[in-house]
């Protein structure tokens, strides 16, 4: 049978994310002994741990039908790289910074400097939208170091905490773009592997819409229960059941976790009592 063939990152700050987002869908994947390849026991699936620099390419040559990738890397070099899912994991920004000391006034500053990266293509995009010139150093890591030895005089890099500048003296002027890991597909993914695909994509969009959900429960007045209903975004509508005590319901709904503290006062307004907020392990709308 047609296995999926699906990179993901060897190691590095996807790979403990990405293996456990396929575990939530119930494919467990026996990566023992740092292989670099490991099939799942229990879905048509087969997987490939690279760098994960090296995986646009091997989603443009179709070596792999899918991926687990940080956007911003599909950003810098999949062009022809379509993304599935936001996967809401290893969320981060790439971002301009100079030194602390600089006195930076506006983009024009950028204008004629000399900037390190790793992401040449998203660099020169970003300058060439806002009428900038500049002269790209670029270094495949550790680039924070660039202005302190006279390399650069600023710098384009990933930036998440914010720590790396600080301890670099560095500061964050411009965000060019927001990234999360994503599941990106083959352009050459064969007809049998996208349906395998589907089905993957189907139980991660479930897993995904639990993570951000939380199944609520509360006590309410019958006369009550249709102000709460009103302040629920529910499903369909809230499950409603008689308590032991006369005139009293226990309503059940779900609700976006956000939003629970937005609505937490609107229902003890109403006259809600023993509200409780528990975890969902799956959801199939
Ligand atoms: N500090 C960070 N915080 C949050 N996400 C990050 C951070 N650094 C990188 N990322 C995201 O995780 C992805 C993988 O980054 P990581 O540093 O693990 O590997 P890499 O250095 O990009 O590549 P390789 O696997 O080839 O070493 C990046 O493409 C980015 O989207
Ligand atoms: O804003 P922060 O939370 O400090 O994160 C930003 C740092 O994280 C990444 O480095 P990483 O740790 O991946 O090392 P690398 O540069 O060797 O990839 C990135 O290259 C930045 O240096
Ligand atoms: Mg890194």
């Amino acid at each position: 049978m047609n296995k999926l063939k699906i990179a993901i990152q060897k190691s590095g700050r996807l790979n403990e994310d990405s293996l456990g987002i396929l575990k939530n869908c119930g494919i467990s994947v026996n990566n023992g002994n740092d292989q670099l390849k490991a099939e799942a026991s229990d879905f048509p699936l087969e997987v490939l741990f690279l760098r994960n620099s090296d995986i646009p390419q091997y989603l443009k040559d179709g070596v792999v039908d899918a991926a687990i990738v940080g956007d911003n890397l599909l950003v810098e070099k999949g062009e022809g790289i379509q993304v599935m899912e936001k996967l809401g994991f290893s969320r981060c920004r790439v971002s301009v910074a100079v030194p602390k000391t600089f006195d930076y006034k506006s983009i024009q500053d950028l204008d004629g400097m000399q900037i390190a990266t790793s992401y040449p293509n998203t660099v020169n995009n970003f300058l060439a939208s806002k009428g900038i010139k500049a002269d790209l150093h670029q270094i495949s890591g550790s680039v924070e170091i660039a202005p302190n030895i006279g390399l650069a005089d600023a710098i384009v890099d990933i930036v998440s905490s914010g720590s790396t500048l600080f301890k670099n003296n560095l500061k964050e002027v411009e965000v060019i773009l927001k990234s999360e890991a994503v599941l990106a597909v083959s352009p050459k993914i064969s007809g049998e592997s996208g349906e395998i695909l589907q089905k993957l994509r189907f139980r991660i969009q479930s897993v995904l819409k639990a993570r951000n959900s939380r199944y609520i429960l509360m006590n309410v007045p019958n006369d009550k229960i249709e102000a709460v209903g009103q302040i629920l975004p529910v499903l369909k509508s809230p499950t409603v059941l008689p308590l032991a005590e006369e005139g009293w319901s226990s309503v059940h709904s779900v609700i976006d976790k956000d939003k629970f503290w937005e609505v937490i006062d609107e229902l003890k307004a109403v006259g809600a009592e023993g509200i409780l907020v528990c975890p969902i392990e799956k959801m199939v709308l």
